[in-house]
């Protein structure tokens, strides 16, 4: 399957509603939801004035693709659902659909009457979890305003936090939103102190809604336009263009997303990038309503997408600023570029598939800017890519994606962090392959120290979670722990907690966040953030498998784990390894100490079955026979490891 069926499978689950009460729309054009290539928009009748870009920010699942879908059916962009059920119509991947999470931040345009004036109203919306915060942060870059959305039975949660603040740095107006308020479990008036305590915001400027039920939304769209201030930017001056999004589309290439910041550009201009300092001819410019509509032309302090004969995702440098050609502009500042945080390897289950398999990778890392590709390969598992995924939900959901858009049947290998290495001379390196970490032996007198990332982490809970937590972080390496309390002088019998601390990436990207799930029945939330790197005391693990070892099971471990990691690996590998004709012994290993082992006993076929009576001595010399053929075996045989044990041993 290609990525265009996404687009061509969401034209087809969405009508437009005819908006025919709208004068912006030309008359010598109607309005025609079949034939919406040819709706003429006047975009010009949108100065700034007239605009509001925002976003909708919030920790996971408080509510922000339902509140999208409520503001897209009040403004008559798409139509309302007579069964009630919630479209999440920008969450348009079937990942995002099948796990209810926003992966992807998608642009709508939408345009709305208050007080008699037509208002463009721009909808960024953001994806919530931790591993996507370089999504929002890219999205918010586009916008003046924030919709700081809270769940009224939750509260302030950890992403709540971090979101706030990348509005706050971004300089962003936030508008805080109550949602849920239909639930019975909702608190609203304990949640807005809450809120006040958490970011120092009036409860009197909180808004109460239930996305669910429509209740309220009215409201913000009205405190949208009230208050957060219009863009600015000026049409006679030189086009000044913000790229902060792309999609791919077979048929035109890269389709920008961009944020005009001054001048205008229309259908047939040729610009150029301050990045790359190519050229381009803008063959279609429009808006996303939600769905690509042509303009022909965007104007100061509008959102919208451009093609422009750009064939490599690669030229839409994110962050980049467009002008016209010859008439250079001086560039916006580019944001931060996303960086990977966690590595894993994958490999094709039939190795002759790995042509196919990275193309598909290829294709679909149009649609993911964030993701690294190397070409990697394993003895064990054929040739392969080695990928740099955000983290490790982000590379749940790209693995689901490969599988379900382009029907591939892959192996990852276990998730590896980047690690620092620091030689006695010459300049410091990473590594992102266990493979590829020195040997304890090989790095004698070479190596002068090992890095690992670690990232400041926080968590949010009732406070009787406090002691389970903060076992579980000093059981994670975690260092500098503190808390303090969220309802501080709220009176109420139980409070919430916030902890902080600073721990290793690698035990995050583990089973921190499973064992955390568990141990606070899910009302724990989490968020962490790049905190740098620091010395550890790190080791390479190796897995023989009757002496051998096998380069896809390499693993970098902490030396306090390394007997509890080796063994529970062992024991996996125990399981899973078919037995053979021969004894074969599992080993762990970290340079020439074996850790941790096993021995999987051999498969003994009975070369006596056929020997009714005789003498016992026959017998006995088949057997012997057997034993001398096992020993050979052994002397010249290595072990074949299915891919499928790879795939068990692998997988959670
Ligand atoms: N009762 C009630 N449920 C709501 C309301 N708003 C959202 N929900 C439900 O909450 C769940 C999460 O909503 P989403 O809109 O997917 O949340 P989200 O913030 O977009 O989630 P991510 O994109 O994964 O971050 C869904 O089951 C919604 O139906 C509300 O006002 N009331």
């Amino acid at each position: 399957m290609s990525i265009n069926l996404a687009y061509v499978w969401r034209s087809a689950c969405l009508r437009v509603v005819s908006p025919c009460n709208h004068r912006v729309f030309s008359t010598r054009a109607p309005w025609n939801a079949t034939k919406s290539p040819e709706v003429h928009i006047r975009m010009e009748d949108f100065a700034c004035d007239a605009i509001r870009n925002f976003s909708i920010i919030a920790h996971i699942d408080h509510g922000k693709s339902t509140l999208a879908d409520r503001l897209l059916e009040l403004t008559g962009t798409i139509q309302k659902k007579r069964t009630g059920k919630n479209e999440q119509v920008l969450d348009k991947l079937k990942v995002e659909r099948e796990r209810g999470i926003t992966v992807k931040a998608q642009t709508a345009s939408m345009f709305h009457k208050h007080e008699g004036k037509m208002h463009l109203l721009n909808l960024i919306d953001t994806p919530g979890h931790v591993d996507f915060a370089w999504e929002v942060s890219r999205s918010l870059a586009a916008c003046q305003g924030a919709l700081l959305l809270v769940d009224a039975s939750q509260g302030v949660q950890a992403q709540s936090i971090s979101v706030f603040h990348i509005a706050k740095e971004r300089g962003l107006k936030i508008i805080p939103v109550l949602n849920k308020i239909d639930l019975p479990a909702a608190q609203p008036e304990l949640m807005a102190a809450q809120i006040e305590t958490a970011f120092g915001i009036d409860p009197t400027d909180i808004l109460h809604i239930s996305a669910k039920t429509g209740q309220g939304v009215e409201e913000v769209l009205r405190a949208v336009i009230e208050r957060v201030p219009p863009p600015t930017g000026d049409q006679n001056t030189p086009l000044k263009a913000f790229l902060f999004d792309s999609l791919y589309d077979r048929y035109r290439g890269v389709i920008s997303l961009i944020s005009v910041q001054g001048g205008v550009i229309r259908k047939g201009d040729k610009i150029s990038s301050c990045h790359t300092r190519k050229r381009y001819d803008v063959t279609e410019v429009g808006i996303m309503h939600p769905e690509e509509i042509p303009t022909n032309s965007l104007y100061p302090g509008q959102v919208g997408y451009i093609a422009c004969n750009m064939k490599e995702s690669s030229e839409a440098h994110i962050g980049d600023t467009l002008h016209r050609l010859g008439a250079p502009v001086e560039p916006m500042p580019g944001f931060k570029p996303s960086k990977a945080m966690v590595y894993a390897g994958v490999f094709p289950v039939d190795s002759s598939d790995f042509p196919k398999l990275e193309e598909s990778i290829k294709r679909l890392t149009l649609t993911d800017r964030s993701i690294t590709i190397q070409r990697e390969s394993s003895s064990a598992l054929g040739q392969g890519c080695r990928l740099g995924f955000l983290g490790t939900l982000h590379m749940d959901v790209f693995r689901q994606r490969l599988e379900d858009e382009y029907d591939a049947n892959i192996i990852i290998t276990a998730p590896t962090v980047p690690f620092k290495i620091i030689p006695t001379k010459g300049s410091d390196y990473f590594i992102s392959n266990p493979t590829e970490f020195p040997d304890i032996a090989e790095s004698m007198g070479k190596v002068k120290e090992v890095q690992e990332p670690i990232v400041s982490a926080s968590i949010i809970a009732p406070e009787e979670y406090f002691g389970e937590i903060t076992d579980l972080c000093f059981s994670h390496r975690a260092d500098k722990i503190d808390h303090r309390y969220l309802d501080a002088g709220s009176g109420i019998a139980s409070s919430r907690v916030i902890i902080t601390c600073v721990m290793p990436l690698s035990e995050i990207v583990t089973d921190f966040f499973d064992q955390l799930k568990s141990r606070t029945s899910g009302f724990a939330s989490f968020d962490y953030e790049d905190a740098g790197y620091q010395k550890s005391d790190l080791a390479k693990m190796v897995f023989l498998l009757n002496g051998k070892p096998v380069d896809a099971l390499a693993l970098v471990v902490h030396k306090s784990a390394q007997d509890k990691i080796g063994r529970a690996w062992v024991k996996k590998l125990h399981k899973v390894i078919p037995r053979q004709l021969f004894e074969v012994p599992i080993q762990a290993a970290i340079g020439k100490k074996v850790v941790a082992r096993e021995t999987l006993s051999a498969m003994r076929a009975d070369v006596t079955a056929g020997l009714y009576g005789g003498h016992y001595e026959r017998k006995l010399k088949h057997l012997e026979n057997q034993k001398e053929g096992k020993r050979r075996m052994k002397r010249v045989g290595t072990v074949e490891l299915p891919q499928e044990a790879f795939f068990d041993i692998l997988k959670k």
